[in-house]
């Protein structure tokens, strides 16, 4: 199944709780929310007081993307805030097999994400252990940035592999993710769609039910 994941970093944080609620009603999957802490990536964005905050806003997936340098040390925080997913970097843990642990054994789905330069390689062995693998389609640490095209290719590669090992991974895609590139990254394998600005720029039920509406066209 083909899901959105609107991500809050483009919201109007006046009116946090309205607009989570409002995406939530017109249909959206989960809620991306995009933790950054000033060292992995140049922005600092919010924290577990927000996400707990939310948490009666919705009933959705809450999808924590995690852009701090070992987060390892905030899992059970997160998860006290309500986060149903953690995804963290491959390339902010020293122990990536141990904080990808530390996540299924607190009970919660775990993702690892990838900058779009890292190579796929680093998952050789990790694959079988996650739910999720964040490609980021831009460099992190901010919304609103153009789509990087070659990130496509990886995403091929990825489904291509998870083909090949028998898993049903979910693939997940971050940045630059809009209505008009959604169709390429569908047939390229990816399945999880985190959007931003198209979401929030504009009015946010509307422009959540024109993904949905594309994804319907996928679906058998
Ligand atoms: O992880 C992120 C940035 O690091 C965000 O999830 C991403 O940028 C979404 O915003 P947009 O759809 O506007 O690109
Ligand atoms: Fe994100």
């Amino acid at each position: 199944m083909l899901k959105l994941a609107p991500s809050i970093l483009a919201a109007d944080f006046k009116k946090l709780g309205q607009q989570v609620a409002e995406v939530s009603e017109a249909g959206a999957q989960y809620i991306h929310l995009d933790v950054m802490d000033g060292a992995f990536v140049p922005s600092i964005s919010f924290g577990m007081p927000v996400i707990g905050s939310l948490r009666s806003c919705s009933d959705r997936v809450f999808d924590v993307h995690m852009m701090v340098e070992e987060p390892g040390r905030y899992i059970n925080d997160i998860k006290e805030a309500g986060a149903d997913l953690i995804c963290v970097h491959a390339e902010a843990c020293t122990h990536l097999d141990r904080t990808i642990n530390q996540i299924k054994e607190a009970g919660l789905k775990a993702g690892v994400a990838l900058n779009p330069a890292t190579s796929l390689s680093v998952l050789d062995f990790i694959l079988p252990e996650v739910d999720m693998v964040l490609i980021m389609t831009v460099n992190p640490g901010f919304g609103g940035q153009k789509f990087i095209p070659y990130t496509l290719d990886k995403v091929r590669a990825l489904r291509r592999i998870c083909k090949e090992r028998n898993l049903e991974t979910d693939i997940q895609v971050d940045g630059g993710v809009t209505c008009d590139n959604v169709r390429e990254l569908i047939e390229a394998g990816a399945n999880v769609f985190v959007a931003g600005s198209a979401v929030f720029k504009g009015n946010a039920a509307e422009n959540t039910k024109a993904f949905l509406k594309i994804f319907e066209e996928y679906e058998v």
